[in-house]
Formats: C-alpha cells, sequence, structure tokens
C-alpha cells in the first residue's frame, strides 16, 4: 500500500467521515483511538496496536515534502515546450545556487565548453561572411569587453523524442555574436529565418540544443535567473489582459519588479506619454487597436529599467506617425542597455540599428552597420542627370566618362541619364558632385539625383544567394 493511501485513508477514517462517532477534535492529535472505534486486525486476527493520528498527519506531510520535491526536480530536468533543461545532477552545482565564481570565471567556462564546439561538424559553417567570422572570433576573445556574448548557438527543434530525424528542424545554427551596451542590434529575416527562436533561446523561454551565451557574467543555461532580473521582452504576441487598463499593467508587473510606487508613477507618466497613450491610459486595454498593444508591450518590456532589452518585431501593426515615437523612445532608452530587435522593414532597421545582422535560414550572413552592408553588399551609387538638347546629353556624358569612368551607363532616355557607381568609387562622389554642381555641370545639366543602394536591395541579394 503506497504511503498516500495509508495516510489519507486513516485521515477519513480518523476524522470521522467513514465512521459515527464524536467527530475528531485536535485534543485526539496525540491520543490513541479507544479499541472499540475501528478495531484493527493483522492476517493471523490479533489486534493491531493503532499508532497515534499525528503520525499520519506527519506521514502526509513527508508525502507532500517528497511529492513537491519531485515535481520541482522533474520540471527543471524534464522542462515544457518553454522552460530550460537542466542537467540531472543540477542541485550538485554551485552555480545553480547563485555561488561558484565570478565573471572572470563564468567567461572562461564559456569559452571553454563552447569554442570546442565550432569543431564538429554539424556546427561548421562554409563559405562564411569575413565580419560575420571575425565576430566568431570576438565572442570567444578572452581579452574582449563586452557585455554579452553569444557562442556557437544552435537550437533544433526535433520531430520525434527518440533521437534525430530528418524532418528535424534546424532553426539557429551556430551563431556567435556579441552586443554591446549602447547599441541597438537590428535582426533581419525572412519568416522562419530564426530571428524568435534566437530571441527565445536568449531570454530563456526556450532551451538551446547547444551553445550557449553569457549575459553580465551569467550563463543563460545555467543562470538564467540571475540574468531574468535584469532582462525585458516584448514578445512578438502581445500578452495583455483584456479587463486591465495601460496603468493597471504598469503597476502589475511594476509590482512582479518590485518596484515602489514612485517609480511606477514615473513609468507611467513618462513612458506612456513617449509612445503617445497617456489619452487612454485608462481604458481598458480591450478596446486598443493591433498597434497601441504593440505600443503598450514595449512599455512593459522596459519596466524595470532592464539592462538588456529584447523586442521581437515591436512596431508590427504601427502606423509611420506612432512608429516614429516608439523609434525616438527607443533611441532615448538604448543609453547604457543593451537592445536586440528584431524587424522585416528595412527601413527601421537602416535607421534603429547601430549593428544589424541579416539572418538566413538559421545562419547569420552579413554583419555591421547599415552604411558597411550597403557598402559591401550593394550595387553601388545610382546617379541621373536629365539635359534639355541633345547636345548637352553628349557633353554631360563626357563630363561623366572624365570624372568617373567606373560609372556605367544604364539607361540613356528623353534627356535622361542614368548611371550606376560601384562603391569602390564612393570617396570620388564629393568631387564628382563638385562638377556637377559647379559652373561646367551647371551648363549642361538641368538637375541631377543621387542615391544610394537600399538595405532592402542588400537584403533581397543575400536571401537570393542563399537560396540559388
Ligand atoms: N516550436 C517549434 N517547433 C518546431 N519548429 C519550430 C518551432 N518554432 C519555430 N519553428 C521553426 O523554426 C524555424 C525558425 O522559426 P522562427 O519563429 O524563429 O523564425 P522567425 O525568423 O522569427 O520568423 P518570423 O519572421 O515569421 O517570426 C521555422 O522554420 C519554424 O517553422
Amino acid at each position: 500500500m503506497s504511503i498516500s493511501a495509508m495516510t489519507t485513508g486513516k485521515f477519513d477514517v480518523l476524522t470521522g467521515t467513514t465512521i459515527k462517532g464524536p467527530g475528531f477534535q485536535w485534543g485526539d492529535l496525540y491520543r490513541k483511538l479507544p479499541s472499540n472505534v475501528l478495531p484493527v486486525y493483522s492476517t493471523d486476527g490479533a489486534a493491531v496496536d493503532v499508532p497515534v493520528p499525528a503520525t499520519f498527519f506527519y506521514l502526509m506531510l513527508m508525502n507532500i515534502g517528497v511529492y513537491s520535491l519531485l515535481t520541482w526536480y522533474l520540471d527543471k530536468v524534464i522542462p515544457d515546450e518553454y522552460g530550460r533543461r537542466y542537467a540531472p545532477y543540477f542541485f550538485l552545482t554551485p552555480s545553480y545556487w547563485g555561488f561558484g565564481g565570478n565573471e572572470s570565471t563564468a567567461l572562461n567556462e564559456f569559452i571553454d565548453n563552447n569554442l570546442p564546439l565550432g569543431d564538429r561538424e554539424e556546427f561548421r559553417v562554409l563559405d562564411e561572411d569575413e565580419d560575420v567570422a571575425e565576430e566568431r572570433k570576438r565572442a570567444f576573445d578572452r581579452d574582449l569587453h563586452v557585455p554579452m556574448r553569444i557562442g556557437n548557438l544552435r537550437k533544433v527543434y526535433r520531430n520525434n523524442w527518440f533521437g534525430t530525424s530528418k524532418l528535424d528542424k534546424v532553426a539557429v545554427r551556430s551563431l556567435c555574436l556579441t552586443l554591446e551596451e549602447g547599441k541597438l542590434f537590428a535582426l533581419l529575416g525572412q519568416n522562419g529565418a530564426g530571428k524568435s527562436t534566437t530571441m527565445s533561446c536568449l531570454s530563456g523561454l526556450t532551451p538551446p540544443t547547444a551553445g550557449d551565451a553569457i549575459c553580465f557574467g551569467a550563463s543563460v543555461t545555467k543562470n538564467m535567473d540571475k540574468i531574468r532580473s535584469q532582462m525585458g521582452i516584448c514578445p512578438q504576441h502581445d500578452i495583455l489582459f483584456d479587463s486591465l487598463t495601460p496603468v493597471e499593467h504598469i503597476e502589475l508587473f511594476g509590482g512582479l519588479k518590485n518596484l515602489s510606487r514612485a517609480e511606477i508613477k514615473k513609468v507611467t507618466d513618462e513612458r506612456l506619454e513617449a509612445v503617445k497613450l497617456t489619452k487612454v491610459k485608462d481604458h481598458h486595454s480591450s478596446t486598443f487597436s493591433g498597434g497601441m498593444k504593440r505600443r503598450l508591450s514595449v512599455v512593459i518590456s522596459t519596466i524595470g529599467d532592464p539592462a538588456i532589452v529584447f523586442l521581437d518585431e515591436p512596431t508590427t501593426g504601427m502606423d509611420p506617425v506612432n512608429r516614429r515615437h516608439v523609434w525616438s523612445f527607443l533611441e532615448e532608452f538604448k543609453k547604457g542597455r543593451i537592445v536586440v530587435l528584431t524587424t522585416h522593414s528595412m527601413y527601421e532597421a537602416d535607421i534603429l540599428g547601430d549593428q544589424i545582422g541579416i539572418m538566413v535560414r538559421g545562419r547569420m550572413r552579413a554583419l555591421g552597420s547599415g552604411i558597411r552592408l550597403k557598402n559591401k553588399f550593394g550595387a553601388g551609387y545610382q546617379v541621373a542627370l536629365t539635359c534639355t538638347s541633345s547636345e548637352k546629353i553628349a557633353r554631360a556624358k563626357a563630363l561623366v566618362a572624365r570624372e568617373i569612368p567606373e560609372a556605367e551607363l544604364q539607361d540613356d532616355s528623353a534627356g535622361s541619364l542614368m548611371y550606376r557607381m560601384p562603391n569602390s568609387v564612393t570617396s570620388k562622389i564629393p568631387a564628382f558632385v563638385k562638377v556637377l554642381e559647379g559652373p561646367e555641370g551647371k551648363a549642361i545639366i538641368e538637375s541631377w539625383g543621387l542615391s544610394q543602394t537600399t538595405l532592402e536591395e542588400v537584403f533581397l541579394k543575400l536571401i537570393r544567394e542563399a537560396t540559388d
């Protein structure tokens, strides 16, 4: 008979639910039951000495303790979809209990455990872009001082529990990255590129299959609890309560983060105003449009002034005016913090991102500032010239041929000339502009315009290359 059944059975009897009697009093806890109340006999017919009721209470308390411990342990070792999987011996490791080493020990452990993964077949990346490869080295550079590093992060969604299969989905391949304070990192990619999975692994929502990230000296796979207190998340889907107002949401999440009344009021006054939600601060969120809900989610992610904030497509569904308010807010908010943002808007990435990463099929394909990416992967500059006569057109052609022989004439129709210039001539452009705007240019050219390759063109080019 299990301990549980025995204790509940005896408890039933003793509390008088199965026998008629005066009922069970607290005073009876340590008193033996009179032998005429439910006598108990062994199989050979001898009367059994029933222990005092308190014994059964203690057994039940022990049951609660054992089952609670078992639930806690199994929850760590066999987590659900969004839980973090700990090693079976996790409770023996000092790091789990918040001991065991300072930042440099954690960094050494991170490098020693994750750098060797790069030698394994499934982590090897062929034809890696030089900037991405350089970043891979930086992620494991012991002398570099950065608040966050990601090392050989890999996430595979298994098709079944019993091992690998061809149907497994490798959502993130072998991601290495360093993130700096005061900078916003914009992650770009098509649907299914692995952006949200990366965010989920870094924010502890889902455990990586391999690899790790270290944030302010704490490992994402070993010490997430330490990081969580310094982290804010705006998930892709709003997690709001229909019957709460923005103020109540801030009070709720502020309370969970132990904010004082004054701090909660500050967030309410300043941040709701920054994203233009002050007028509706006392309206239920069920009455909000998609864009308003996103703005509230962005504010919620900043509660408690976290040192690192993950924003998964924060401006989806926002009109251009309100999007700009959020951009201004983030520009200000990123100071002294790490902000990681995913977006489908090239324009947003170009404007907000100090660093931009382009992910294709779980792999980081390109990395750098917007200007760097455009110069490196873009087709260059486009110059459009308008002239009023065929004689002027001929002189304009001669002028361009003299100043920038690399310029390639793409279109010559109806008085306008369209040139494409490679990025290699970037340094010559100021001189070229000077000529166009000087007496020589003015004599022949009616108007002119210069435009650089957009980030969108870069993005499309990288996607095309990866899928060819
Ligand atoms: N829970 C899951 N189980 C199985 N496969 C998943 C799971 N979550 C994501 N995937 C797969 O992993 C890949 C990466 O998905 P992820 O959501 O990270 O992409 P994303 O770049 O964020 O896309 P989007 O821009 O649409 O949000 C996709 O192919 C997706 O189908």
